[in-house]
């Protein structure tokens, strides 16, 4: 069995620069891995079967993001090859932090492999858009400002600190937030470097505060230990610190009624790391590219 993260991303910062036709939004973002995450298992399988245990509560296997990637994936392909696919999820489902796209990138790069498909990382990109905007930059495994929808990446590489990252206990849907007629649309659009010298932001967050409470009361709280927002669309609001020690510390004190946890900053996805690792340990079982 190949075993793989599915790492946590952050919105650094976040502005919404115009609608789109499609309903969909044009944004400025800058999008860094955790090394905090999911963990998914594959095990090839034979006549296309496809399985994956255990089930999310509330999503059905044919809805779940994994089965639609590895779908995809023979579609595309025509590959006749199947996988069983184990999931260790930890990352809260609707936080921000974007756990349903990097299951899903992980799946088509680690199954692209399994099966020995051969598509290259733009391939994949673009098969990953089809399943969310957020797929793509997951597959790339860079550390990127992202335009379009989020789609068009540069890569960037910000200071690697050390995160707090806390859930008030609330789910946010992506949908609904973007459907409001509250959220500012009309950040100017910036070049990368401009937007780096300017305080980092999230357009989403008076919105998202002003419809969740709990939202506003954890930030109120977070903001007393150094400065924090609110990743993608909420609900998980996170901080910066110096080392490991002071983000636990302040993990320790936090409210009861929020979870969180601690985590790295990586420019590099750790899936692309343990891929590495995974053919530095046996060449002829794995390829990375
Ligand atoms: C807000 C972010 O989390 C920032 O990273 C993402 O852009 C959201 O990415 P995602 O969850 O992969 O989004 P999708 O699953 O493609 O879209 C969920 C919903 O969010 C809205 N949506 C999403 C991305 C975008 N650039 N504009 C949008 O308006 C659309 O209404 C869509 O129906
Ligand atoms: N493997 C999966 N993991 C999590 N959610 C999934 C998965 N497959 C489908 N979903 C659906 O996608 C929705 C969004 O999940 P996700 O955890 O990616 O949200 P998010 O962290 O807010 O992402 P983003 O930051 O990209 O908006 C869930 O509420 C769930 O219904």
């Amino acid at each position: 069995m190949i075993v793989l993260p599915a790492p946590a991303k952050l919105n650094l910062f976040l502005y919404i620069t115009g609608r789109r036709d499609d309903g969909y939004h044009n944004l400025q973002t800058l999008f860094q891995f955790l090394d905090h995450g999911d963990e998914l298992g594959f095990e090839p399988a034979p006549d296309g079967e496809l399985s994956l245990s255990p089930a999310l509560p509330g999503v059905a296997p044919e809805q779940n993001l994994i089965i639609r990637a590895a779908r995809l994936l023979q579609s595309k392909t025509g590959c006749t090859k199947g996988a069983r696919i184990h999931l260790t999820k930890r990352l809260p489902m609707g936080g921000g932090l974007g756990g349903g796209s990097s299951d899903a990138a992980t799946t088509l790069v680690a199954l692209n492999r399994l099966w020995q498909l051969g598509l290259g990382q733009e391939q994949l990109a673009r098969l990953g858009r089809r399943l969310g905007a957020d797929v793509p930059v997951f597959v790339r495994g860079r550390a990127a400002f992202a335009e379009g929808i989020g789609d068009i990446l540069t890569p960037a590489a910000p200071p690697e600190p050390w995160y707090l990252v806390l859930h008030p206990g609330i789910n946010v849907a992506t949908a609904a937030i973007f459907s409001d007629p509250d959220l500012p649309r009309s950040s100017p659009v910036l070049s990368l470097e401009q937007r780096l010298a300017q305080p980092w932001e999230n357009d989403c967050e008076a919105l998202v505060k002003k419809r969740h409470p709990e939202v506003a009361k954890l930030l109120g709280w977070l903001l007393e230990y150094a400065p924090s927002r609110m990743t993608g669309t909420g609900a998980c609001i996170f901080a910066s610190f110096d080392n490991r020690e002071a983000a636990e510390k302040a993990l320790a004190a936090a409210p009861a009624d929020s979870a969180g946890f601690v985590a790295k900053g990586c420019n590099q996805s750790p899936l692309f790391t343990a891929l590495r690792q995974l053919k530095e340990a046996a060449p002829s079982s794995i390829t990375a590219s």
